[in-house]
C-alpha cells in the first residue's frame, strides 16, 4: 500500500487557487522532496497531506485512510516551517521538548515514566544531543535545535516523517549532519520521508524522488 496518495486534489484560499489537480504517490521507504518557487504551494500541499486542510475536489490518503486520523495517532512525525525561530525564548529544556513527542503514549494529564525518559535519552543519543538534555532549547545553535526537533518528531516511532524547509538558518556543516541522520533513519528503519526544501539536493545522497510544484500542478522530475 502507498504511504501517501493525492488524487486530482484542488485547493483555493478564498477563491485564489493554489493546488489544481495535485497528484502524488509516495511509497514505503521513499525519501521524497518537494521543490518549487516561493509561494508555489509547497506548505499548502503538506497541510493537505497532514489533514490540516481539506481539498475542495479530489482526495488525499495516508496509509489508505483519512490524514487527520493518522496524524492524531502519531504515525506521522512533523517538523513545521520556522521551527527554529519559534524556539527562541521558549522556556523548556531539550528533554521536556522531546517528551512532548510522546504525549499520545504518556497521556495529556499524566507524568512521564522512566520508560518515556529512556526513549527520549536514546533518541537524543542518536542525534548526538544527549549531553544537552537539561539545556534550554533557545541556548542551542540552529543546527542543534533542529536535531532536537527531529528527536521530538521521531521519538514516537512514526512511519512517516514530514519536514517543511528544515535546514533554513543552518550552516552547511549542520545541514550535512542533519541530512546524514535523515538518511540513516530512511535506510535503517525504512522511514518514509517527505521534505520541502530550498536547499541544494546534491547535499543529500539518500533522496530517491523529486517532485516539483508549478502553477498548482505537481510533477515528478
Ligand atoms: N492562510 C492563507 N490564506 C490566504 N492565502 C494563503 C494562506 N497561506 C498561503 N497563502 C497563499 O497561498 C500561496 C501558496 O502558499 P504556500 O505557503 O503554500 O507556498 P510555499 O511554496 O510553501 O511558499 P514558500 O516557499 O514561500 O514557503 C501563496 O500565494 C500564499 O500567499
Amino acid at each position: 500500500m502507498s504511504v501517501i496518495t493525492m488524487k486530482d486534489a484542488e485547493f483555493s484560499y478564498e477563491g485564489a487557487p493554489v493546488i489544481c489537480r495535485g497528484n502524488l504517490r509516495i511509497e514505503e521507504g521513499d525519501f521524497a522532496v518537494l521543490v518549487g518557487e516561493n509561494g508555489a504551494g509547497k506548505s499548502t500541499l503538506l497541510k493537505l497531506v497532514l489533514g490540516e486542510l481539506t481539498p475542495s475536489v479530489g482526495e488525499v490518503r495516508i496509509f489508505g485512510t483519512d490524514p487527520g486520523k493518522v496524524f492524531k495517532n502519531c504515525q506521522i512525525g512533523y517538523i513545521p516551517q520556522n521551527s527554529i525561530a519559534l524556539n527562541q525564548g521558549f522556556p523548556a529544556t531539550v528533554e521536556e521538548i522531546v517528551l512532548t513527542g510522546l504525549y499520545a503514549q504518556i497521556g495529556r494529564f499524566h507524568f512521564p515514566k522512566a520508560v518515556h525518559r529512556k526513549k527520549v535519552a536514546e533518541m537524543l543519543g542518536r542525534m548526538g544531543m544527549e549531553e544537552y538534555r537539561k539545556c534550554r532549547i533557545g541556548e542551542l545553535s540552529g543546527g542543534q535545535q533542529q536535531r532536537v526537533m527531529l528527536a521530538r518528531a521521531l521519538v514516537g516511532e512514526p512511519s512517516l516523517l514530514i519536514l517543511d524547509e528544515p535546514t533554513t538558518g543552518m550552516d552547511s556543516k549542520s545541514i550535512e549532519e542533519f541530512y546524514e541522520i535523515l538518511c540513516s533513519f530512511n535506510r535503517e528503519a525504512r522511514l518514509t520521508i517527505l521534505m520541502v526544501t530550498h536547499g541544494a539536493l546534491r547535499e543529500c545522497q539518500g533522496i530517491n524522488r523529486i517532485f516539483r510544484i508549478e502553477e498548482g500542478r505537481v510533477a515528478e522530475e
